[in-house]
C-alpha cells in the first residue's frame, strides 16, 4: 500500500511533493472504494483512511496529530520526567540526544523532544514516514509545540542502513519495533492501532537492529518491548523499567551525562 489520493485539486502540488518524497504513486478517488487503509490528503492534512467504507459510516481516520492529539494531552499531563520512558533513556537536567531509529508516527518522539530532547528518528515505511512528515510540519504552525518540533529532525530510511556510527551518533538510541502480535491480541487493540499495523506488518528483522545501535550510542540503547516478551535477539539487558504495560531494556555503553569539555 503505497498509494495517495488528492481529495482537493488545490492540493495536487502538495501531493505531488509528498509522493516525490516518499515514492508515492498517486491514485484517484476510485481507490477509496477498494477495501483496506489508503493514504488521503485533504486540507486537513494526510490521513490513512479505511476505504470502501459502509455508506452513513464514518471512516476511520488515522492522522499525526502533535497539537490536540493524545500525545499533546500526554505532553502536558503525561508525568513529565517521571514518566518511564523518560527514566529509561536516562533524562535528567542533561537532556541526551537520541536517535529513534524506529520512530512510527513519531509519538515517543515527540514526547522525548517535549522532554527537551534533541531526536533524530528514522522511519522506513514510506506511509507511515509521509504522516509523521506532514503531523510535523502541521505542528511546526502552532505556537506551543513549534520549538519541541524544532529538536526533531525526521530522515526517510532504515535504521539497518542508517545506524552507522559514521553517519550518525548519540547519547541513546531507541528501539521500539513492532510487537511480535498474535490473533488475540491482534483483536484487542485500538482501530487506528490495527490501521497501523495493517499498513506496517511485522518488524521480523529487529535483532539485527541491536548491535548496530550499541555502536552508535554514547551512553545507552533503549528496546521497549511488551511486558513479557523476550529481549531483543535474545540479549539481556543491563537492567529493565517494567511498566503497567510495556518493557524497556537498557543496555548501558557509559552514564548519560554531558560529554566533558
Ligand atoms: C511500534 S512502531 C513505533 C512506534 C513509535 N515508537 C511511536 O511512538 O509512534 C515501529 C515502527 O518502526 C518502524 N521500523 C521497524 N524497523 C525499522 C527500521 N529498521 N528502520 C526504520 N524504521 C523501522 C516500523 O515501520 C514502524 O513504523
Amino acid at each position: 500500500m503505497k498509494s495517495l489520493v488528492c481529495l482537493q485539486p488545490q492540493l495536487s502540488a502538495r501531493a505531488e511533493a509528498l509522493a516525490a518524497e516518499f515514492a508515492l504513486q498517486l491514485s484517484d478517488e476510485a481507490l477509496l472504494q477498494q477495501p483496506g487503509f489508503h493514504l488521503c490528503l485533504d486540507d486537513s492534512g494526510l490521513s490513512l483512511q479505511q476505504g470502501a467504507a459502509r455508506p452513513g459510516k464514518k471512516r476511520l481516520q488515522v492522522q499525526v496529530d502533535f497539537v490536540s492529539g493524545a500525545v499533546a494531552h500526554r505532553r502536558k499531563f503525561g508525568g513529565g520526567q517521571g514518566q518511564d520512558i523518560a527514566r529509561a533513556i536516562g533524562i535528567s537536567a542533561y537532556k541526551p540526544t537520541v536517535i529513534d531509529a524506529t520512530a512510527g508516527l513519531g509519538r515517543d518522539s515527540f514526547v522525548l523532544a517535549s522532554l527537551g530532547c534533541r531526536v533524530t528518528a528514522f522511519e522506513r515505511q514510506p506511509v507511515i514516514a509521509a504522516l509523521f512528515q506532514d503531523g510535523l510540519e502541521r505542528g511546526l504552525q502552532d505556537d506551543e509545540c513549534h520549538d519541541i518540533i524544532q529538536r526533531i529532525e525526521l530522515h526517510h530510511g532504515s535504521g539497518h542502513d542508517l545506524l552507522q556510527p559514521q553517519r550518525f551518533t548519540a547519547d541513546v538510541v531507541y528501539l521500539d519495533p513492532m510487537f511480535e502480535h498474535d490473533e488475540k491480541a491482534r483483536a484487542q487493540v485500538k482501530k487506528d492501532m490495527q490501521a497501523f499495523r495493517e499498513v506496517v506488518g511485522q518488524d521480523d528483522d529487529a535483532d539485527d537492529l541491536l548491535q548496530r545501535a550499541l555502536a552508535c550510542a554514547r551512553c545507552r540503547v533503549v528496546v521497549k518491548r511488551a511486558r513479557k516478551a523476550r529481549p531483543l535477539a535474545d540479549q539481556p539487558p543491563t537492567y529493565s523499567l517494567t511498566g503497567k504495560a510495556n518493557r524497556f531494556d537498557i543496555y548501558v555503553n557509559a552514564k548519560v551525562a554531558a560529554p566533558a569539555e
